[in-house]
């Protein structure tokens, strides 16, 4: 008996330090794993470093009362809008949302390192955004939204399904989502070099790497992703948030539009939608603001702000400037009505533009702020007009100041040529992918 038992022991004792040495090495190779992550993550912080901070006062004040935004129309990312150009999924992409991904919580604090304060990328008024890795090694922003009460499951699964089908290279693309419980977080490709805020406001030293011609791409590729929306899909989107802090920008300057939280779906059987004011102060349309009444050429109004801004360096609101500059759209046409146009370039160009070009840009901004809303060009006209360069620029200028020497808020309407026929946009728009 005790002949037979003695292998059998021995035997069982090789099996469990088998079993054992097993576990140890995969509990090692686990922990290896982890801080392989926690490494690649500090450094590609690291490695972000030379994006400009904002300095904290320029910071932007949300027009809508916070609190409020549960309700209905929350921070959710978009509408149902459909495609009217190629939409065609990515292969290997989840068949059962159509488009990109549905991730699990796991996999969304597996690839944020437990969203780790820091992964934090950006801050806005109702997402906390972070950079994370996902399992295949690419990198993405994932943006967990707070205010997310209001939100039914489904209606956030119709909506993100419809903003995730849209495609167009000067639009941050939605890679996919995650619902769970309450929590909604929203995952999109990574862009690399900040946003334009960060660019224009953030300490850059005395000379700023924007120079005339990449603030000039910057500002095409914005209206390029802007025209897409507008003219490029069924129904149409208006973002209603355009501002320097959702334009994203990559290594080669390149524009994203991002954050569609609070976007608008307006069918083309329809002039404009009245609804809750909703944007950035400082960028919103006056009628919208005071009327409510949404439709396309809000967007073009707050892309005109946008264009000022990316000519001047200064925020649309600063109340760190004397009185008379404080509103940067006012300021602005009383110098450009003054004829001090030079002036109005950001100091940290180092080489100032071409008249003609500043004095074309200057124009296509004072158009785009046209207090009648039918006046402001569309984002199509836009982009032929930024892109060309024999554009009648004088007789344009002179009608400027001979019409509002003292420009007020309300008054300034000027004539901007559109492209010639119908058919010259029909070419243009196939231009803006
Ligand atoms: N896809 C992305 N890639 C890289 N950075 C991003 C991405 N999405 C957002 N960010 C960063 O996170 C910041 C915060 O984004 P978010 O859209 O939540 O806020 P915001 O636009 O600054 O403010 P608010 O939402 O209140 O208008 C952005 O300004 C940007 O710097």
């Amino acid at each position: 008996m005790t002949e037979s038992a003695g292998p059998s022991v021995s035997l069982k004792l090789v099996v469990l330090v088998a079993i054992l040495v097993v576990s140890a090495l995969l509990i090692l190779l686990l922990i290896f794993f982890l801080c392989f992550r926690k490494t690649r993550n500090l450094a590609a912080k690291h490695s972000s470093g030379s994006i400009p901070l904002v300095s904290k006062e320029i910071t932007m004040v949300k027009a809508s009362d916070p609190k409020k935004m549960e309700e209905a129309e929350v921070k959710v990312e978009i509408g149902g809008a459909q495609h009217h150009q190629s939409s065609e999924l990515v292969s290997g992409e989840d068949p059962d949302i159509g488009w990109g991904r549905w991730y699990t919580i796991w996999e969304v604090e597996l690839a944020t390192h437990g969203f780790a304060e820091g992964n934090v990328i950006g801050e806005g008024g109702y997402a906390v955004v972070y950079r994370g890795i996902l399992h295949d090694a690419s990198v993405v922003a994932v943006k967990n939204l707070l205010n997310n009460k209001g939100q039914a499951e489904k209606e956030f699964k119709v909506e993100v399904e419809a903003i995730g089908k849209v495609r167009h290279k000067n639009l941050v693309r939605l890679v996919g989502y995650c619902a769970e419980g309450a929590r909604r977080m929203l995952v999109y490709e990574y862009v690399d070099n900040g946003n334009l805020e960060q660019w224009l406001h953030g300490d850059v030293g005395p000379v700023s790497p924007l120079t005339w011609d990449i603030r000039m791409r910057i500002a095409i590729g914005t209206a390029k992703g802007l025209a897409y929306l507008h003219e490029g899909l069924e129904p149409k989107v208006v973002h209603r948030d355009i501002k320097s802090s959702n334009i994203l920008l990559d290594k080669n300057w390149n524009a994203k539009v991002s954050d569609f939280g609070l976007a608008k779906l307006l069918g083309s059987e329809k002039s404009h939608v009245t609804t809750r004011v909703m944007g950035t102060f400082g960028y919103v349309a006056p009628e919208y603001a005071s009327s409510g009444m949404l439709n396309e050429r809000s967007d073009v109004y707050s892309f005109g702000v946008l264009l000022m801004e990316i000519i001047t360096g200064r925020s649309p609101i600063d109340y760190s400037r004397p009185p008379g500059e404080m509103n940067l759209v006012d300021w602005f046409k009383a110098m450009v009505a003054s004829r001090r146009s030079e002036e109005l370039v950001d100091p940290l160009i180092e080489i100032p533009p071409p008249p003609r070009s500043l004095k074309r840009v200057l124009l296509i901004c004072l158009r785009c702020i046209d207090m009648d809303v039918v006046k402001r060009p569309k984002m199509g006209q836009i982009i032929h007009m930024l892109e060309t360069d024999d554009f009648p620029f004088r007789s344009e200028l002179r009608s400027v100041r001979e019409k509002d020497p003292v420009p007020s808020h309300a008054d300034v309407s000027i004539k901007v040529p559109y492209p010639p026929t119908k058919h010259a946009e029909t070419v243009e728009k196939s231009r803006w992918r």
